[in-house]
C-alpha cells in the first residue's frame, strides 16, 4: 500500500501554486484562475468516466490520478482545505450509522 496521502498532495500543491518556478504546472493552472482550473477538472472527469467504461485498468488508474490532482488544485484555488471535505464525508458516514457499527465489538 502506498504511503502517499491526499494531505501530502495538498501540501505539495500549496507549495507549488505559490512557487516562482515557471516550469510548475500547478503554478500555471492557478495563474489561469478558477474557471480554467474547473474546466480542466471537468475534462479529467469525463476522461476518467470514459476510461472506466472503455479503457483498461492502467488507463483508469492514470486518469483517476489526473482527476484527483485537478480536484485538489481546484480546492486550493477556491481556498477550501481538504480537511473541510473530509469532515463533510465523515458527517455522511455518521448519518448512515456505519461509524457506530464499526466501533461495536463483534458478535
Ligand atoms: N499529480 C500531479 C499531476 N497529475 C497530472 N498533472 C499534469 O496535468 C496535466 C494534464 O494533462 P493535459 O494533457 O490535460 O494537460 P496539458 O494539455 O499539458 O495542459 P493544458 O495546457 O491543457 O493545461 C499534465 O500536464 C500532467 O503533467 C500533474 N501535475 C502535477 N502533479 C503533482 O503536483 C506536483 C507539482 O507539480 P508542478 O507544479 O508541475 O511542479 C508534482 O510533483 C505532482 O505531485
Amino acid at each position: 500500500m502506498s504511503d502517499f496521502t491526499l494531505s501530502d498532495l495538498e501540501a505539495i500543491i500549496a507549495t507549488r501554486a505559490t512557487s516562482d518556478d515557471e516550469k510548475s504546472y500547478t503554478r500555471k493552472l492557478k495563474a489561469k484562475g478558477i474557471a480554467y482550473c474547473a474546466k480542466k477538472l471537468g475534462e479529467e472527469g469525463v476522461e476518467t468516466a470514459l476510461a472506466a467504461v472503455v479503457g483498461g485498468r492502467k488507463e483508469l488508474v492514470g486518469e483517476s490520478a489526473d482527476l484527483i490532482y485537478h480536484l485538489m488544485v481546484v480546492l486550493n484555488v477556491a481556498g477550501i482545505p481538504l480537511d473541510e471535505v473530509m469532515a463533510e464525508l465523515k458527517s455522511r458516514t455518521v448519518r448512515t450509522g456505519l461509524e457506530e457499527k464499526a466501533s461495536r465489538p463483534a458478535d
